[in-house]
């Protein structure tokens, strides 16, 4: 289980640490006039460039940057160093998985570390996002019945808009109880890591976090409560961790073991026969228990009943379950180990507008609590959950970064390194620095350069784009934990793993 954790909480890999922005800039544009990023709006009088970087030799080109990805550097300084040593935001490199056993998959990729160079990948215009959910790797469909679930189909397949507009409707029809189910399942988190700390002294809380984390979306996503099947109630989270290492474990760093790590986690896919049984079960539950939302799908969206099965459980299980559980103990870890004072403002901030724990929480509580909301986009912002986004070009277009234009043909791969992109210095003033109030009153207009749900944070999602149906949701549901926390508690002390001691609300 610890393992599968580990793998999870890395899987799409987590905060960098490293000092350098995206591009340093004296005069940050968040000083300046400020307007909604575009990718066509480029200055005529930039340079166009020629991308800088080159693919390898083959084999040995794709071989040798694996190796500083995965073991040598790590992410982030894997694309730092590239970006220093090219002195550009745009560049070629190759990214894993690669040769010997990945024959079929072309590691060359365009990398994109700036903010404005980033939006192109939005524009589905002139980019394309058919199975690129990932890279050039695809898991095999197996993990999901046979069929290419919503996030692997580009916006000109018909079935995007039908299974987009299914994944929207499920979260329209779930906010009716996601705040309740939210708070309820959160309060129990919370007396479980009280019941531990005043037997151990602390709670190791991961485990913890990731049944509130099921237990609230399976109610308010399938409308199903997990509680009905003890089965489903005691497995269904460490299925779903095997099922996600499983796929994502040939494009996940994880530098714990290596070299072991190159031979045995990254040369080869894992067959979906390991955790087959455990998502037959997860099948058979929402089959059961989730009929309705079953139906809907099937009446209103012309979807097959698996299809709807299997979609359900992707966007509960990879999309929100997996999202959260990069997202939430980065959180608290952040809120946890501050030592700058900001707990008592955001203490205060929360008793102002919602009073004591007695008072209900909505998501329209959240209007008044601008430093509750900014923290939470703070937090995305310099530890974005997914931190790379793919697309492929869909004809020749120009690209432009901050200070060059740059020709991009059709077919070619574009790889977006987000925790970069999200420490531009050109967009981001102080951008390493994490600055709770960076979002409140004007800061706000920084939001359309927030790309944490593969759009900026202003944008709306639709059938007609890629970025995350629940863009909205992931950042309510965020800042209505820290508010609870606030009205429970005056002080929580702890990390990414453990709550070492509270202090309740006086
Ligand atoms: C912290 C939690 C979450 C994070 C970090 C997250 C992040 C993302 C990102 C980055 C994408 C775009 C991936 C790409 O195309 O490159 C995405 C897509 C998507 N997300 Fe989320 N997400 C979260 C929670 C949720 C939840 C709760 C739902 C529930 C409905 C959801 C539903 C979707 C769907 C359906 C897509 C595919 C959109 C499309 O194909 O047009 N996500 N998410």
């Amino acid at each position: 289980m610890a393992m599968a954790t580990m793998m999870i909480s890395r899987m799409m890999s987590l905060s960098p640490s490293s000092s350098s922005p995206a591009s340093s800039s004296s005069t940050p544009l968040a000083s300046q006039s400020l307007s909604a990023p575009s990718s066509r709006s480029s200055p005529t009088n930039l340079p166009l460039r020629t991308i800088p970087g080159t693919h390898g030799w083959p084999l040995v080109g794709p071989i040798s940057d694996r190796l500083d990805y995965f073991w040598f550097q790590g992410q982030d300084t894997f694309f730092r160093s590239r970006m220093e040593k090219h002195k550009s935001t745009v560049f070629r490199t190759n990214v894993p998985p690669s040769f010997p056993f990945f024959l079929r998959v072309n590691p060359n990729v365009i990398a994109i570390v700036d903010c404005k160079s980033f939006a192109h990948l939005f524009d589905m215009e002139i980019v394309e996002k058919k199975d690129v959910l990932v890279g050039d790797f695809m898991p095999s469909v197996n993990f999901t019945g046979n069929s290419r679930v919503c996030a692997y189909l580009d916006t000109s397949e018909p079935k995007h808009a039908q299974l987009k507009n299914f994944a929207m409707d499920i979260l329209k029809r779930g906010s009716k109880v996601w705040v309740t189910e939210l708070i309820g399942n959160l309060d129990k988190f919370f007396d479980t890591i009280e019941s531990d700390i005043s037997k151990n002294g602390s709670s190791t809380y991961l485990s913890h976090l990731q049944k509130f984390i099921f237990n609230f979306l399976c109610k308010s996503l399938v409308g199903a409560d997990p509680a009905v099947d003890a089965d489903i109630a005691n497995s269904a989270t460490f299925t779903l961790d095997i099922w996600l290492a499983l796929q994502l474990l040939p494009t996940t760093p994880i530098r714990v073991i290596q070299p072991l790590e190159e031979i045995f986690l990254h040369s080869y896919t894992y067959p979906f026969a390991l955790v087959s049984g455990g998502y037959q079960k997860l099948y058979n539950f929402v089959e059961q228990h989730g009929k309705d939302v079953v139906q809907r799908g099937e009446k209103e969206f012309g979807l097959s009943k698996s299809d709807s099965i299997h979609n359900l459980l992707f966007v509960l299980g990879f999309n929100a379950y997996g999202g959260f559980s990069i997202f939430l103990p980065t959180l608290l870890a952040k809120i946890a180990s501050d030592k700058t004072g900001l707990q008592a403002r955001l203490r205060e901030e929360v008793r102002k507008t919602s009073g004591s724990t007695a008072t209900r929480l909505s998501f329209d509580s959240l209007k008044d609590m601008e430093l509750v909301n900014s923290v939470v986009y703070e937090t995305l912002r310099l530890n974005p959950p997914v931190a790379l986004q793919y697309a492929r070009a869909r004809k020749d277009f120009q690209l432009t970064s901050h200070d060059s234009i740059f020709n991009i043909e059709k077919g070619e791969l574009l790889c977006g390194y987000q925790p970069l992109a999200m420490r531009d210095g050109k967009i981001f003033d102080d951008p390493e620095t994490f600055k709770p109030d960076r979002f409140v009153g004007n800061g706000k207009d920084l939001l359309s350069y927030l790309f944490w749900s593969n759009g900026p944070q202003t944008g709306s999602p639709s059938e007609s784009n890629k970025q995350c149906a629940a863009k909205d949701y992931v950042t309510q549901s965020a800042s209505l934990i820290l508010a609870r926390m606030f009205q429970r508690y005056d002080s929580i002390s702890g990390d990414s793993s453990k709550i070492t001691a509270i202090e309740k609300a006086k």
